[in-house]
């Protein structure tokens, strides 16, 4: 089976902090999958791994079937990206800097085109910086879908929106998936998490703590809503009152929440590459 995204044993330390701690996990064409974990827990370093902007440590990683390090040229051609903190030039206009990424492919969408499905036809000539948080969140999703991409990652996409622009949001990624595309997001909220994804992952201390359905999140337990299993599972620390879930017979995969707790962030030699991101 071709899968969008593969992950195998992924490692990556910043100094004496395992931030990653042999990450698996693979992603169906078409799926939307969210890979969950508290702050710190990991997400936006595999991300980063993933997508070759970081130099793991040790595993490997591919999308689309490529390596993200060696075959960037013709991935990022396929797949459209969105970090937490995107840079771009003070002042610049939301045209300008539509314009700007357009630029870098050759077979880019309208973004005017995109823009409009976005509600964004209307600032097109502001600032980027005078967008309100919900604006500029859109902006971010319509950059990242200039290059027809077939695979979008969205790191934290709704963090700072209100209710509406969430909701907005939302609708806009489902017809993102109704139209094929396959969606690895990161997310804190867990109605969003229930709302949009087709499988999970759940981080704590750089390791997957559990993998499976929403569904099956829920029943790995007794938990009445995905909430409180993520909580289980993603601070088992705060979790003392928690019981552990059961390990589900036939779905979803489970490694205990006390197991997480105990795995700690051992130390680590220093990674060469320590702290650097490369640019995309
Ligand atoms: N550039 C860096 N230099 C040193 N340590 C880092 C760096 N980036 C992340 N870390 C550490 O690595 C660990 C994982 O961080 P990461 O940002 O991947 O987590 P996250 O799950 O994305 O968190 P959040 O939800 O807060 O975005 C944390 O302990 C963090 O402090």
């Amino acid at each position: 089976m071709e899968y969008a995204v593969s992950v195998h044993d992924l490692v990556k330390s910043y100094g004496g902090t395992r931030a990653v701690d042999g990450v698996s996990f693979d992603v169906a064409l078409g799926e939307t999958f969210g890979l969950l974990g508290a702050n710190g827990a990991g997400k936006t370093t595999t991300l980063e791994c993933l997508l070759g902007v970081r130099r793991p440590d040790a595993g490997s990683a591919a999308i689309l079937g490529m390596d993200p390090r060696t075959q960037r040229k013709e991935l990022f051609r396929r797949v459209g990206v969105q970090f937490q903190e995107a840079r771009y030039q003070d002042k610049i206009t939301v045209d300008e800097l539509c314009r700007a990424t357009r630029a870098l492919y050759r077979e880019a969408d309208d973004p005017a085109r995109l823009l409009a499905r976005f509600g964004l036809g209307d600032v097109r000539a502001q600032a980027v910086e005078s967008l309100s948080g919900g604006q500029r969140q859109r902006l971010f999703v319509v950059l990242a879908l200039i290059p027809r991409p077939e695979v979008v990652f969205l790191d934290e996409l709704t963090t700072g929106l209100d209710v509406k622009a969430r909701r907005d949001v939302w609708k806009l990624l489902r017809e993102m998936r109704q139209q094929g595309m396959t969606i690895v997001l990161t997310s804190h909220f867990m109605d969003e998490v229930e709302e949009l994804c087709d499988r999970v992952a759940i981080l704590c201390a750089g390791r997957i703590v559990f993998s499976g359905t929403v569904p099956e999140a829920v029943a790995s337990g007794p938990f009445g809503s995905l909430e409180e299993a993520y909580l289980a599972y993603a601070e088992p620390a705060d979790a003392a009152d928690a019981v552990e879930p059961a390990t589900p017979a036939t779905a979803g995969t489970v490694a205990t929440p006390s197991t997480a707790a105990a795995l700690g962030t051992p130390a680590t030699a220093e990674s060469p590459e320590g702290g650097t991101r490369e640019s995309l």
